[in-house]
């Protein structure tokens, strides 16, 4: 697989939530243009490293980190970095489609908005063009005035990845973006996922081995808070280097 360079490095990092140790010395090089996946068993730490990558574990006030993470030349574990501005670039997109209250413009809009565009023919723009990049626009134009609410949990999902989109992150971090959704809407994520990658960085964290096969080009194989082996993909699930990760894609444990 031609290497497009890393986008996103954590030297060393470890996290404490309170005396307990979450993540211990993870050190991974996230390859740029390319989806990669975490997987491992419950409580093995995928989701915190995850939530590391634009600093959402700040928002809980037990966790310690050390070591360091790099985006884009950048050391952004420090106290200078701007948290706002890291996660315009750094978006991320959770297990339960979470959209806001409102219009399915107004979701989209939301960023753009915070940021600053005021301008109507701009958001307009911008919300067109995310969310045909969502692959949502055909479903929706017609209702772009209506509540997110009504949509169904797939179509609200496609628009927590527009909202995503519409500030024109670099890297998108998605956690079990499937886990709510019927195979027919996990089918059009998965799609979608792979479209994505062409302009994007994906992470995603999954529990379920199949998906990350199908969707990922890397994978990082956790365990115990642990980064066991990180590969492609293919290399992961055809001959792991470790008899961890053998065991665990084998169904042995997890
Ligand atoms: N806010 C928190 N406070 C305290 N401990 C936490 C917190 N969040 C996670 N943990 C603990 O950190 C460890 C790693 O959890 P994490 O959610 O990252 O794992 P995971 O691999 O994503 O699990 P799952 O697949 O079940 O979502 C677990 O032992 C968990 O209980």
């Amino acid at each position: 697989m031609q290497n497009n360079g890393s986008i996103l490095t954590a030297n060393g990092l470890n996290l404490h939530y309170g005396e307990s140790h979450a993540l211990i010395d993870i050190t991974i090089s996230i390859p740029r243009n390319r989806v990669t996946a975490l997987i491992g068993p419950s409580g093995c730490g995928k989701s915190t490293l995850l939530r590391c990558f634009n600093r959402m574990n700040d928002l809980v006030d037990i966790v310690t980190i050390t070591g360091e993470i790099i985006f884009d030349g950048r050391s952004i574990l420090g106290s200078g970095t701007d948290v706002v501005e890291l996660r315009k670039k750094i978006g991320m997109v959770f297990q339960k489609p979470n959209p806001f209250p409102s219009s399915i413009y107004d979701n989209v809009a939301y960023g753009p908005r915070v940021h600053g565009t005021k301008d109507r023919r701009k958001l307009d723009e911008i919300v067109e063009k995310s969310l045909r990049k969502a692959a949502l626009w055909e479903e929706v134009k017609d209702r772009l005035h209506d509540s997110a609410m009504g949509l169904s949990g797939g179509q609200q999902q496609r628009l927590c990845i527009a909202r995503t989109l519409a500030v024109e992150p670099e890297i998108i971090l998605m956690d079990e973006p499937c886990s709510a959704l019927d195979p027919i809407a996990t089918a059009k994520i998965e799609d979608l996922i792979d479209e994505l990658k062409q302009n994007y960085t994906v992470i995603i964290v999954t529990h379920n081995m199949q998906q990350a096969a199908r969707v990922s080009d890397y994978t990082g194989f956790m365990y115990l808070g642990k980064l066991i082996e990180f590969d492609e993909t293919t290399q992961i699930f055809e001959s792991p280097a470790e008899e961890l990760t053998n065991n665990y894609i084998t169904g042995r444990f997890g």
